[in-house]
């Protein structure tokens, strides 16, 4: 026998023995299971072999894309989420649908919502992060569990609530007057506030968390932006078992390279933030690093105690997570207040009333900020019409019940905020129009106690982090722009909300101010 019937003698068991497994995994496994959700009375769109419903998505978001939105309408979900609105027509509010050979459970159903949401640590995981987002977020709060969280948890509690949040006014205040400053330089009408929102709140992050400048942090912001974008291009990829891990160790795509490289710099960028700080440790005194987040996080690498000591890779995680995470989603909410404001001037006028009857013309204060009462609506409406981040991400690793349902073990659980915020059956008839007023008499009073229909913030221990920090300094910055100017929306704005890891306008919102 020569060497090559030899090698195909071998080959060929491995090959089918391969082949077979493979079939397990993306035909016979998906098929079993989804008989088994459906015994279950979990119904959804059948599974398609290989990619699951995922080519199915992406057709129905690119034609949801194509179709121009009617005159400023706020019913986005159709145009953001069609899958998900077309499904709970079909199958109702809790359904499963598949990413490649994935199940995943959607929950809409409120009170299964809540009973998600409040027992996140022990039985509705976060899911492990992979790929892009792991560049992004590296194990930092927002993607890591257990005791790691829990840890850093209660260090960052510390850090943006209370007093220390308190504290953080002046600064907030301080970036407010430079972003107005630059309005009045620009001399004209119009501006585009996207992009002013952007640098404002990156500058805010700079300067609460981390005590540096806009400039100092510029190169960690435009290499997560980066980051970003290819996380987004990258967001509907399918995992195919055994090929994926085997084309990934014999080619990397040029993306995956372009992704460690960014990595590889934002990681430097803050190595040399941490180096400066620990260099202003005199006397062996931490305090002296500052007490801001970036000093916390120092402080805590030299903890004595060994169960509270955090390494460099810990910090540099959350550093990459809070410029991420208290940038890319500010920014955002002041956006979309914005462009409600500038159309629904008669709520501009109530709002600049109760500023007024505040501060005059003074500059906000932290006591000042916590009595406004509309802004709290206007914010609360805004919130529920554009939630920055839309969906909560879990995974049950054991068989649990939830509500009816007997959930099977591995089965990851969307809970889409956007069809909690935008249900008629809970808000009413209404649901698309901009009405603060619902929220006149509180949050439990609007949603009937029922309040895991309204969480922009997440619910439960992994709420936000930064819950408080945001409407503060949301409050702050538009009470400013009220007390000099008002504003109405540009002709030239394009009503185009996007998702890109966040629900954001794809052409920026161009608003025409005129001085007070
Ligand atoms: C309007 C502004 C914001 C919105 C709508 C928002 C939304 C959210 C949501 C929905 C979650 C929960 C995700 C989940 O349960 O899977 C979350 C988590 C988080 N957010 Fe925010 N966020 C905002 C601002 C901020 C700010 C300003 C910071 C930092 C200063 C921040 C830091 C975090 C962190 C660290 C987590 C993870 C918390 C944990 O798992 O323990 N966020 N955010």
């Amino acid at each position: 026998m020569g060497p090559l019937a030899i090698l195909v003698c071998f080959s060929c068991p491995i090959l089918v023995l391969g082949l077979l497994a493979f079939l397990n995994k993306t035909l016979r496994k998906p098929i079993l299971r989804q008989r088994e959700f459906n015994a279950r009375g979990i119904r959804g769109p059948p599974y398609k072999f290989l990619f699951g419903n995922a080519r199915e998505i992406q057709k129905m978001k690119t034609a949801a894309a194509a179709k121009p939105m009617s005159n400023l309408s706020h019913e986005i979900r159709t145009r953001l989420e069609p899958h998900l609105a077309t499904w709970t027509e079909a199958y109702g509010k809790n359904f499963v649908f598949w990413m490649g050979p994935e199940p995943i459970l959607v929950v809409t159903e409120p009170e299964l919502v809540k009973v998600v949401g409040n027992n996140a640590e022990k039985v509705y995981q976060k899911l492990e992060a992979e790929g892009y987002i792991k560049k992004l977020f590296g194990d930092g709060l927002v993607t890591s569990r257990g005791e790691k969280w829990a840890k850093m948890r209660k260090l960052v509690n510390h850090a943006f609530q209370g007093d220390s949040l308190k504290s953080m006014v002046p600064a907030m205040v301080a970036s407010t007057e430079v972003m107005l400053q630059r309005w009045e330089d620009h001399g004209g009408e119009e501006i585009e506030v996207f992009e002013e929102f952007s640098l404002f709140t990156a500058e805010v992050i700079s300067r609460t968390a981390f005590g540096s400048s806009y400039f100092q942090g510029k190169l960690v912001f435009d290499g997560l932006a980066k980051l970003l974008q290819l996380a987004t291009k990258h967001a509907l990829n399918i995992q195919i078992p055994g090929l994926s891990l085997t084309c990934s160790k014999v080619y990397k795509p040029k993306d995956e390279i372009e992704a460690e490289k960014l990595e590889q710099q934002i990681r430097d960028v803050i190595i040399a933030m941490v180096t400066k700080r620990e260099e202003m440790v005199t006397n062996g005194d931490l305090d002296s690093c500052g007490s801001d987040f970036l000093g916390l996080l120092v402080k805590a690498r030299y903890e004595d105690d060994e169960s509270k000591r955090i390494s460099v890779d810990n910090v540099v995680d959350e550093c990459k997570t809070f410029y991420l995470a208290g940038h890319e989603t500010c920014d955002i909410l002041l956006t979309w207040a914005m462009l409600l404001l500038s159309i629904h001037t008669d709520w501009q006028e109530e709002a600049r009333k109760e500023v007024m009857t505040h501060f005059g013309n003074k500059t906000p204060d932290a006591d000042g900020i916590m009595k406004l009462k509309t802004m709290t609506m206007i914010i609360n409406e805004t919130l529920r019409l554009y939630p920055p981040a839309f969906e909560m991400m879990r995974k049950v690793d054991k068989e649990v019940q939830l509500g009816k349902f007997r959930v099977p073990a591995n089965t990851n659980i969307i809970i889409s905020y956007l069809s909690l915020h935008h249900d008629p059956k809970i808000w009413g008839e209404d649901v698309h129009h901009f009405k603060p007023d619902r929220f006149s008499q509180g949050l439990a009073k609007a949603t009937n106690n029922v309040q895991s229909v309204h969480i922009p913030f997440g619910m439960g221990a992994r709420i936000c982090a930064g819950y408080n920090f945001a409407p503060i300094l949301t409050k702050i910055a538009l009470s400013m722009i009220l007390q000099r100017y008002a504003f109405t929306l540009s002709p030239a704005y394009v009503h185009s909300p996007i998702y890109a890891f966040t629900i954001r306008p794809q052409f920026g919102v161009q608003v025409i101010f005129q001085a007070l």
